[in-house]
């Protein structure tokens, strides 16, 4: 079978998208993971299938390379990003995704604004800080986090009994001057550091707003720089939040499965 895709980065986290307006292609697990394959596919760090709403610009169905479900907050800016250059929408969108619908614009070069979903607690263990902004997030500040052992010590805290059965992912945030921060991420479902994690950097955000960022708070992650807008609430909760960052596409074409 010939299948015509599409391939996405968005500050380092790489996608493979695919047009299923016809909702004709369904893919099993071996195959999300073949497609995803570094050596023997594509390669990516997950897989987009973009598709009709009934009443929204479009669905977004997001798999992770091992082919489980989440929010990707990266993915979902490419998919608005592909969702415009199919014609499927005009500056502003609107879309399904696991975690519900999301809005978005897309700005000047390339760059997309994300509304993401309220967040409604931040949990606090030991010095360390666990969130759901569409997927669940772990976060440990550290000092020298360009030396920060993440794989392992990320794999450790996914695996861990507290995270099961789901487990969760997990980012190593170095709080810098004015205002900014460096995130570094091991993803669930990927199951290794990525350059990027879209809901990761907005988790770090929020938790750095714990320790006196305030909004927007800029972000540095390996492939890139993305921003984090957000509203707090003297009892902890935080609306009106903003992914903010570039998508690219950066070839297309046709692959055997
Ligand atoms: N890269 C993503 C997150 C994708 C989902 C995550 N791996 C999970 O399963 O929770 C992002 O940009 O948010």
């Amino acid at each position: 079978m010939k299948l015509h895709f599409y391939k996405y980065q968005a500050t380092g986290n790489d996608f493979v998208v695919m047009d299923n307006r016809e909702g004709k292609l369904s893919f099993t697990k071996e195959q999300i993971e073949k497609i995803c394959h570094r050596k023997f596919g594509v390669g990516a760090d997950g897989l987009m299938l973009i598709e009709k709403h009934p009443s929204l610009n479009f669905n977004l169905e997001y798999f992770n390379s091992d082919g489980s479900q989440s929010l990707c907050g990266n993915g979902s800016r490419a998919a608005v990003h592909f969702a415009s250059q199919l014609g499927l929408v005009n500056g502003h969108s609107t879309f399904q995704a696991y975690d519900g619908p999301h809005s978005a614009e897309l700005l000047s070069a390339g760059i997309i604004r994300l509304k993401m979903n309220d967040v409604k607690e931040i949990q606090l263990i030991g010095d360390d800080y666990f969130l759901n902004t569409g997927s669940p997030h772990y976060i440990r500040f550290v000092d020298d986090i360009k030396q920060y052992p993440v794989v392992e010590e990320g794999r450790k805290i996914r695996y861990s009994n507290a995270f099961k059965p789901g487990g969760t992912n997990v980012n190593f945030v170095q709080l810098l001057a004015d205002n900014t921060i460096y995130v570094r991420t091991y993803e669930r479902g990927v199951e290794d550091e990525t350059l990027s994690c879209g809901t990761g950097v907005t988790a770090a955000a929020l938790a750095a707003s714990l320790k006196g960022y305030s909004s927007p708070v800029d972000i540095k992650v390996i492939g890139g720089d993305l921003s984090v807008e957000f509203k707090s609430s003297h009892s902890g909760t935080f609306s009106e939040i903003f992914l903010v960052g570039p998508a690219k596409m950066v070839f297309e074409g046709d692959l055997e499965l």
